[in-house]
């Protein structure tokens, strides 16, 4: 059954390299919405389905697959993920926040050598365009410090130099429904200029006077 657009949730991507502090502000803004009475789903790329974790668990190992294999596990899982989760919470209406969507493909297996234009074409062959995406933009550098202060290993995704890399190319999309937020700041901070890009983009929505009911 085709859902009428009007009722469509939206997709909302966070995007970034690893320790930008997308999981934290997802989490911030499901409560931002859920308070304007918006039905939120929250999910991650790569899932922990068969073919997300095969990704997930070479990495962890600090051995990466073969690019080749990579992209198809990525693209198989995001396919499944499409299909089995995101489509379905849009059409009941529920607004689905991403913590990785294709442009991290676009981003690291651009900087392990594919071509960026190519992947995106791959992946919007079958993945929903996001309503609005937010990189968030904070150096490697600093991207290192959290992760240190966070206690976990790196994996063989979270070295200088291919995280420089994946900054670059993220730098250089130009997509109109991306919005670069920069995420030096504290949290909350962070989190204001993505709400104030959320209400700018659904006015209708996050009216002053809906907000100012909430503040
Ligand atoms: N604005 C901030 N200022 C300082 N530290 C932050 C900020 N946002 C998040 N952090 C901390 O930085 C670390 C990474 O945050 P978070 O897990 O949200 O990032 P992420 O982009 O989801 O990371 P990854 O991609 O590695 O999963 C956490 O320890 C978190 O508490
Ligand atoms: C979706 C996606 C992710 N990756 C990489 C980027 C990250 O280093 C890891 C996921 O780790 P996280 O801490 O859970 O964010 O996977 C990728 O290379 N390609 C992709 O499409």
């Amino acid at each position: 059954m085709t859902v009428p657009l009007s009722t469509r949730g939206k997709l909302l991507v966070f995007e970034g390299i690893d320790g930008s502090g997308k999981s934290t502000q997802i989490n911030l803004l499901a409560d931002y919405l859920n308070a304007h009475g918006i039905r939120t789903l929250c999910s991650f790329e790569p899932t922990r389905g068969p073919w997300g974790m095969k990704v997930r668990q070479a990495a962890a190992g600090n051995e990466r697959l073969d690019i080749e294999e990579e992209i198809s596990c990525l693209l198989q899982d995001r396919r499944e993920h499409v299909h089995n989760v995101i489509e379905p919470a849009l059409e009941q209406g529920t607004w689905v926040l991403l913590d990785r969507y294709y442009l991290s493909m676009m981003a690291y297996q651009g900087a392990s050598g594919c071509n960026v234009e190519e992947i995106r074409e791959m992946n919007e062959e079958f993945a929903p365009v996001p309503d609005l995406a937010f990189w968030l933009d904070i150096p490697v550098e600093t991207a290192l410090l959290r992760m240190a202060e966070r206690g976990l290993a790196r994996d063989a995704f979270e070295e200088a130099s291919f995280l420089e890399h994946c900054y670059r190319i993220y730098a250089s999309m130009d997509m109109p429904w991306l919005v670069r937020i920069p995420a030096l700041g504290d949290a909350l901070q962070t989190q204001q200029q993505i709400r104030q890009a959320v209400a700018e983009e659904y006015p209708q929505i996050f009216s002053r006077a809906n907000t100012a009911a909430l503040a």
